[in-house]
């Protein structure tokens, strides 16, 4: 059936229709799962089926990110170029220097460590006043729900002073009003996400 999919979005790119290229930012504290959730995407879109690879099926571990990487992939009709920036205190420094020409950003949170939860709302906080990502749209993610003491949806948006806008439902045209929805996932377990990134891709101009 993917196959199929695959079929049709490649054959709209080739006359044109339906094609977009974002440039969407991870970002988020250390240990968030930006990387792994990235790796998982690689995966997920993988245009040859027979290239998922089993091991990434299993628990990853990668190791915290030193230097900014990025990764093109296609989610339906568009295509994504992913920046993964490290998000401990000395690699958010470079945050700033990848905010040009953004279409979105995927702003991860650990939702089972709530210790971190002010910190992690201060960056937030930061990004979202930044003028240099006024408007763009914000999908947070709030990672790890398949830990058993992970806070639920309502308890990290409130420590996160966030509202959402409607999850899709509310027509956001022709008003100021900024994109922003906390989507809960399990990044390992593979659950979650795919709802977050759809919703992200209807603000993709
Ligand atoms: N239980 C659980 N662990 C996860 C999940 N996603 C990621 N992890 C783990 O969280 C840890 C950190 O994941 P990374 O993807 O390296 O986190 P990061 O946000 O890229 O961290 P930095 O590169 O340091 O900014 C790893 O041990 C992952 O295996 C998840 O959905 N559930
Ligand atoms: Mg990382």
């Amino acid at each position: 059936m993917s196959f199929l999919l695959d079929w049709f979005y490649d054959a709209l790119a080739l006359i044109g229709l339906w094609q977009k290229e974002a440039k969407i930012l991870f970002l988020g504290l250390d240990n968030a799962g930006k990387t792994t959730l990235l790796h998982m995407l690689t995966q997920d879109v993988s245009a040859n089926p027979a290239d998922r690879k089993i091991a990434c099926l299993h628990v990853m571990a990668p190791q915290p990110t030193q230097h900014p990487t990025s990764e093109e992939l296609r989610i339906g009709r568009i295509k994504f170029k992913v920046f993964d920036l490290g998000g401990h205190q000395i690699a958010r420094r470079v945050w700033r220097d990848y905010y040009a020409k953004v279409d979105a950003v995927v702003y991860m949170v650990d939702a089972a460590d709530r210790y971190r939860f002010a910190e992690s709302r201060k960056e937030l906080d930061g990004l979202l006043s930044d003028d240099a990502l006024a408007g763009v749209p914000f999908l947070v993610i709030g990672n790890k729900i398949d830990i058993l003491s992970a806070a639920p949806e309502e308890e990290l948006c409130h420590c996160l002073g966030l509202t959402g806008t409607g999850k899709g439902n509310v027509d956001l045209r022709g008003t100021d009003m900024r994109p922003i929805e906390v989507f809960m996932c399990s990044v390992v377990r593979r659950m979650g996400y795919g709802d977050g990134f759809r919703w992200m891709s209807q603000y993709i101009k």
